[in-house]
């Protein structure tokens, strides 16, 4: 027998264009809508103000199409990782990280990544699968944690942009009033500078963005990031140039401190050319430590000291605090490989 389709992912038109499909009232779509995203309904027989029939008829096609987490591991300091199996057997990792009275999902876009960077080892599994719209939502609705987040951030396995065709409808589905209803406020999604999708990206969304910067130089950008290559920081900064950050949505670059390597001051120089009359925030995120990397992390000492010459010069630079580290959760960490070895 063929497999079902997932209703869980698909936006409200095309819900209206699976009803037309199936000859059923154009109004249906709304109701299951309603059932996926507001009353978290994890079966067709569930939506009860569907008539009898037209379930049946749903069912004989669809399914929910829901995966709960097949493993968590606990960190320390509460923080979470979740590991969901996607449809073609390749594993993706979540992190739940809570924090006082917030909790911010940290989700996957891809099962590995093509963009290489020296520093991640999501990196260096290669690219092994893209998720589905379902797929990436699936890692919100079925945590168990679902009703006490706050926040999602798109900064797990995977380069989001190279994903748009899922990511977008995601986002639809995140923050339409048929959807979750969240404000776009509450979701951010990081890129290591996908150029050639980034307008569609910000033109479709109002959510905020995080750029992954790591060094102003681009010979010693593609030294650890080769998309510096094909998409330079460069044209990526003139891009944003071209939208308003100074209202709700917000532009940060992430800065991944490496003793030695991205912290001198002719690198604070250089930041401040680059980003100049760009309203935004450098986040700094320590450096942590992947398997035979030549990359050292700085001393709190060292961190503290880089973002006081960054603030002296104007630019509003934070440190992201480092969560889930003994359990691999932490930024760069998620690596699913080992997973897959063990699981067949
Ligand atoms: C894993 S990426 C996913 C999102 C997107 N592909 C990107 O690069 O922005 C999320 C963030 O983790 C950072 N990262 C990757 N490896 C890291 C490591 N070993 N230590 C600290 N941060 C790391 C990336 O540079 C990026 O800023
Ligand atoms: S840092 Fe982001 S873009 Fe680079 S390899 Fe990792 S996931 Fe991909």
């Amino acid at each position: 027998m063929p497999r079902h389709e997932y209703l869980y992912g698909q936006t409200l038109p095309q819900l209206e264009a699976l009803c037309n499909r199936l000859e059923m009232p154009r109004f249906a779509a709304k109701q299951i809508a309603r059932w996926l995203y507001d009353k978290h309904a994890t079966t067709i027989e569930a939506m009860s103000d569907l008539s009898a029939r037209h379930r049946a008829l749903l069912a004989e096609t669809y399914e929910v199409g829901l995966t709960a987490p097949e493993k968590v591991s606990i960190s320390t300091d509460g923080t979470k990782k979740y590991l969901y199996r996607t449809s073609q057997n390749h594993f993706i990792e979540s992190a739940y990280i809570p924090d006082g009275d917030r909790a911010t999902l940290c989700i996957s876009s891809q099962a590995g990544c093509r963009m290489g960077c020296r520093f991640c080892a999501t990196g260096r599994q290669g690219l092994q699968h893209s998720l589905s719209t379902n797929e990436i939502l699936n890692q919100i609705e079925s945590l168990p944690e679902r009703e006490r987040l706050t926040n999602v951030v798109f900064m797990g396995m995977g380069e989001p942009l190279d994903n748009l065709d899922s990511l977008l409808p995601a986002l639809e589905v995140l923050t339409s009033a048929w959807g979750f209803g969240w404000s776009p406020t509450r979701i951010t999604v990081s890129t290591a500078g996908v150029a050639s999708r980034l307008e569609r990206f910000l033109e479709a969304t109002q959510v905020h963005l995080a750029v992954s910067l790591h060094n102003p130089f681009p010979h010693e950008r593609a030294e650890i990031m080769p998309i510096e290559k094909a998409w330079p920081i460069r044209e990526v900064v003139e891009i944003l140039r071209r939208y308003d950050f100074t209202h709700q949505r917000r532009v940060s670059f992430e800065y991944i401190v490496m003793s030695g390597l991205n912290d001198s001051p002719r690198h604070i120089r250089e930041l401040c050319r680059l980003l100049d009359g760009i309203k935004c925030r450098i986040n700094l995120i320590r450096f942590h430590k992947i398997p035979g990397s030549p990359y050292f992390s700085p001393d709190d000492r060292a961190m503290i000291a880089f973002r006081d010459a960054l603030t002296a010069k104007g630019i509003h630079t934070t440190i992201r605090t480092s969560r889930g580290e003994d359990i691999q959760a932490a930024c760069g960490l998620l690596s699913t490989a080992q997973n897959e070895a063990a699981q067949f």
